[in-house]
């Protein structure tokens, strides 16, 4: 059971709300970030911010917590959620495409795009929320420089200088 914050805006509605029912009914902890009906004048940044704090928050706090954002393209979605410092935004339009985003970069924002095929999108989802970061230390470490420059808007400073057991350490904290 993992909790998943899913939110899509007009051009996801539909299959979001499926996902929603589905992750429902396999046991998830699924919290809905809106919209509440399909509504042409709703914004995807508004949504994809909500829900990209939402899982950075969650991960701080120890919680097993991934987002999912459903948008006509997904494209838009991921510059929107990476905007927000921690989250790990990703498109994928398949399981196997999923797999990397988590193995490579400890993804922490799925976005799909609305018009994807109900079941592949779930089969998607399930890839993504069960396939960890692998080569802790050369993944981590890269995964650390993001967030010293997320943090300290420089590259240059503590992340690149770390001994591979400390970046094993640090990541997994
Ligand atoms: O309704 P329109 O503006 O045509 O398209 C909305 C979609 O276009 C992009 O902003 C997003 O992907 C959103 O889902």
């Amino acid at each position: 059971m993992r909790r998943i914050h899913l939110t899509a805006d007009h051009g996801g509605y539909e299959l979001g709300r499926a996902l929603q029912q589905r992750a429902e009914g396999a046991g998830h902890d699924v919290i809905w970030h809106g919209a509440d009906a399909v509504d042409p004048g709703d914004d995807y940044p508004v949504q994809a911010i909500r829900v990209g704090r939402a899982v950075v928050e969650d991960q701080d706090a120890g919680i097993d917590a991934f987002a999912v954002l459903v948008v006509e393209e997904p494209a838009a979605g991921v510059v929107a959620a990476n905007k927000v410092n921690g989250a790990r935004a990703v498109p994928a339009t398949s399981p196997n495409v999923a797999i990397a985003t988590r193995r490579v970069v400890d993804a922490n924002v799925l976005v799909l795009g609305g018009d994807a095929d109900e079941q592949v999108a779930w089969l998607t989802l399930n890839a993504f929320i069960t396939t960890g970061l692998e080569h802790v230390v050369d993944h981590g470490r890269r995964i650390l420089q993001i967030e010293e420059y997320e943090n300290a808007g420089t590259i240059e400073g503590w992340a690149v200088q770390l001994e591979p057991e400390q970046i094993a350490r640090q990541y997994s904290e």
